[in-house]
């Protein structure tokens, strides 16, 4: 394994009974770099998330993790009972053993330390995902793991949940793997997008991914037309449920095709 990386992930594949989810992905995540998940829904996006924890055995190839790596993981959702009082506060103490100033530092860290004694269940759907995400610090996390951190909130609060991101990987120089469905707002917080589709679509830097043209075939980006195209070799294209398909003629696959990394 490569020191750099925390995860190494090499011909992993998962199967649910015949359904091949993901399908032999390879790709690694390093220390200080924010990774993001993109894909339409069921592309396998939460599998391979789930598979990165340890929640779920490959079916097929192998992921190998840094050997004391620290796993920070904020939940697309969670169900609070509202009829349980539960403060904010409390709510962290629930989580990891932490002390009352890594519980003040993680919520520092989200920009919600006024948060600390309000309800749980009178907060904001921004200031929900800050508590979650102030929750998944204070494992004091290598790597954190967000599914959908932005789910739930309102336009202007997810460009800043996103800067917020960013800014958390700065300080904690963790690496973040996460998944989302908004590659345009994630742009300028991310490293390295992984455009999943069972199988990698393409991947690489935001601006490289978003005018993939197997970006724009999933994601279909209005005036994608006036972007100018990268070009690279395209050896499949997809049917209405994600499966490859060979290229039926050499025109068509200028907008059909699902190039990139295999
Ligand atoms: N435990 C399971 N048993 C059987 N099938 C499963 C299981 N978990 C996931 N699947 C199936 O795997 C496929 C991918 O699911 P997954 O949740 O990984 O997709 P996703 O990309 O995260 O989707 P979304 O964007 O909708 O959240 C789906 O068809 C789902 O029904």
């Amino acid at each position: 394994m490569n020191p750099a990386n925390l995860v190494e992930i090499s011909g992993l594949s998962i199967s649910f009974g015949n359904n091949t989810v993901i399908d032999n992905i390879s790709m690694a995540l390093m220390q200080g770099e924010i990774t993001t998940l993109i894909g339409p829904n069921g592309a396998g996006k939460t599998t391979l998330v789930k598979a990165v924890l340890g929640l779920l055995t490959p079916t097929e190839g192998v992921i190998q993790r840094s050997a004391t790596l620290r796993i920070g993981y904020m939940p697309q959702k969670l169900h609070i009972d509202t009829t349980f009082p539960l403060t904010v506060e409390r709510f962290l103490k629930t989580a990891a053993f932490a002390s009352t100033a890594d519980r003040h530092q993680a919520l520092q860290s989200v920009r919600a330390e006024n948060l600390l004694k309000q309800s749980v269940h009178s907060l904001s759907g921004g200031e929900m995902q800050r508590v979650l995400l102030a929750r998944a610090l204070l494992r004091k996390p290598e790597l954190l793991v967000l599914d959908e951190p932005a789910q739930g909130v309102d336009i202007n609060g997810q460009t800043e949940l996103y800067k917020l991101i960013a800014s958390i990987r700065d300080k904690y120089n963790c690496a973040v793997l996460m998944i989302s469905h908004d590659l345009h707002l994630v742009m300028a917080a991310t490293d390295q997008v992984i455009c999943l589709n069972h199988h990698i679509c393409c991947s690489g830097h935001p601006e490289q991914v978003s005018t993939d043209p197997s970006y724009i075939e999933l994601f279909g980006i209005p005036g994608a037309e006036d972007l100018a195209l990268y070009s690279h070799h395209h050896n499949h294209r997809h049917d209405n449920h994600g499966d490859i398909l060979p290229l039926p003629d050499k025109q068509e696959s200028d907008h059909t095709a699902c190039g990139g990394h295999h």
